[in-house]
C-alpha cells in the first residue's frame, strides 16, 4: 500500500522544503491541502485523519492543535516544531543520537524532530558523557551561527528587505531563555542547561555551531585523541552514514569550516580541535539547519518510520 503524506504547514520554510524532498517519490503519495483551506481547523483535521503519517510544519500552538485534531489511532505523526520535543510518549527524531534510535523512530507513532541547533550539540557532547571523559555536571558553553532561514518566514522577509544593510553578525536569545534548551539538556545528557550564544548571520541557510571545552579542572583531563575517538565511535555504525567525523584536526585555523558548506544536504560534520598542552579543546558542527536541522532530518524519519531503506538514495 502507497502511504499517504499530508504536510501540515506546507506553504511554510521547512514545509516546502519536506515538499521538494518528496517531490519525485513514488513510493508514497503527498495529499495536499487547498491553499484557501490551510488554517481552517476542519479542513486540516479531514487531511490529518486521512493521512498515514502527518508531518507538522507549524509554530508550536498550532502543532499542538493538530495532534488533538487527530481521532483516530492509525496517523503517525513527525513534528517539526518545539512542541513535543520532550513530552512523554514522543520519540526524539534524531536517528544517530544514540545506536538503537532509529529503531525507536522506526516504531513510533509520534516523533519529534529535533531542532536545529541541539544536533550540534547533543552530536558534540551525548558520547563524550557516555564515553565518561566528561562529567554531566560540565559547565557547558555553546555557541554558533545560522542562517537566517532558520527564523522562518519573519526572519526571512526581514533579512531580505534590509538588503545590503542586514545585520551579518547578530548575537539572540541574550535573555538565556532559548527554546532549545531543554532538549539540549536532556537529549545532552547535561545536569543543566548550557550558556547559549547563538547567532545569525547574513546567509539564507547552513550553519556552524561550536561546543568549546576548558578541560583542566577536571579529575582527569581527556586528551584530544580521546575526545576524537569517543565521537568517532559513536557515529562509526550510525544507519545511513549522515554523520561525518572529520579526522582530528591538527590546524589551529581550517578553511574549510564554512556553514555553507553542506548546504542542501542531509549530512551533519562534526570536527575535533584540541591543544592537550593547554587542556583545552573545540567540537565544532557543519550542516544545514533546513536540511538534517529540519526538513533533511523528518525526510529521514519519515524513512525510517516507513521502512525505506537509509542507504538508497531516496534516504535524505
Ligand atoms: N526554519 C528552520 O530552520 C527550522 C524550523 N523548525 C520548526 O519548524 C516549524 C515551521 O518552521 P518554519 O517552516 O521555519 O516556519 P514558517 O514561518 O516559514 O512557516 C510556518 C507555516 O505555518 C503556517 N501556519 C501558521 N499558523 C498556522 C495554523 N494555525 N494552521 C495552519 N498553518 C499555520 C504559516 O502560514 P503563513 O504562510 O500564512 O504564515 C507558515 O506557512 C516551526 O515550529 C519551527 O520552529 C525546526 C527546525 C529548523
Ligand atoms: C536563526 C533562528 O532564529 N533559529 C531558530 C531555530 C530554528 C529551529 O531549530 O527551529 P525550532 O524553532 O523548531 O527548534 C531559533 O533560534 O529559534
Amino acid at each position: 500500500m502507497v502511504a499517504r503524506v499530508f504536510i501540515d504547514g506546507e506553504a511554510g520554510t521547512t514545509g516546502l522544503q519536506i515538499r521538494e524532498r518528496l517531490a519525485m517519490r513514488r513510493d508514497l503519495e503527498l495529499i495536499s491541502i487547498p491553499d484557501e483551506s490551510r488554517k481552517d481547523p476542519a479542513a486540516r483535521a479531514d487531511y490529518l485523519n486521512k493521512a498515514d503519517i502527518a508531518i507538522l510544519c507549524l509554530p508550536d500552538a498550532a502543532a499542538k492543535e493538530s495532534v488533538a485534531l487527530i481521532e483516530n489511532d492509525t496517523t503517525r505523526v513527525i513534528d517539526a516544531s518545539s512542541a513535543h520535543r520532550v513530552a512523554e510518549g514522543w520519540a526524539y527524531g534524531f536517528a544517530e543520537m544514540d545506536l538503537d534510535q532509529a529503531d525507536i523512530i522506526a516504531a513510533a507513532m509520534r516523533v519529534a524532530n529535533p531542532g536545529c541547533w541541539p544536533q550540534g550539540l547533543i552530536a558534540a557532547v551525548r558520547p563524550l558523557i557516555t564515553a565518561e571523559l566528561l562529567p554531566s555536571d560540565f559547565n557547558l558553553t555553546y555557541f554558533g551561527i545560522s542562517g537566517y532561514s532558520g527564523g522562518g518566514k519573519g526572519m526571512i522577509a526581514d533579512y531580505e528587505a534590509a538588503g545590503t544593510s542586514a545585520n551579518s553578525f547578530a548575537p539572540y536569545a541574550l535573555g538565556f531563555n532559548h527554546k532549545h534548551l531543554p532538549e539540549m539538556t536532556e537529549y545532552g545528557l547535561l545536569d543543566a542547561a548550557p550558556l547559549f550564544t547563538p547567532t545569525v548571520g547574513d546567509f539564507y541557510k547552513g550553519m556552524l555551531t561550536v561546543v568549546p571545552l576548558n578541560l583542566a579542572g577536571l579529575a582527569k583531563v581527556p586528551t584530544g585523541e580521546q575526545l576524537h575517538a569517543a565521537i568517532a565511535d559513536h557515529f562509526a555504525s550510525a544507519p545511513g552514514g549522515f554523520v561525518e567525523v572529520a579526522p582530528l584536526e591538527a590546524l589551529e585555523k581550517s578553511d574549510s569550516l564554512n556553514p555553507q558548506a553542506l548546504n542542501d544536504t542531509n549530512k551533519l560534520q562534526l570536527h575535533v580541535f584540541a591543544n592537550d598542552a593547554r587542556a583545552q579543546a573545540a567540537i565544532v558542527a557543519v550542516y544545514d539547519n533546513l536540511g538534517k536541522g529540519a526538513s533533511g532530518a523528518a525526510v529521514q524519519n519519515l524513512n525510517l518510520m516507513l521502512g525505506v531503506d537509509q542507504t538508497t538514495s531516496l534516504a535524505a
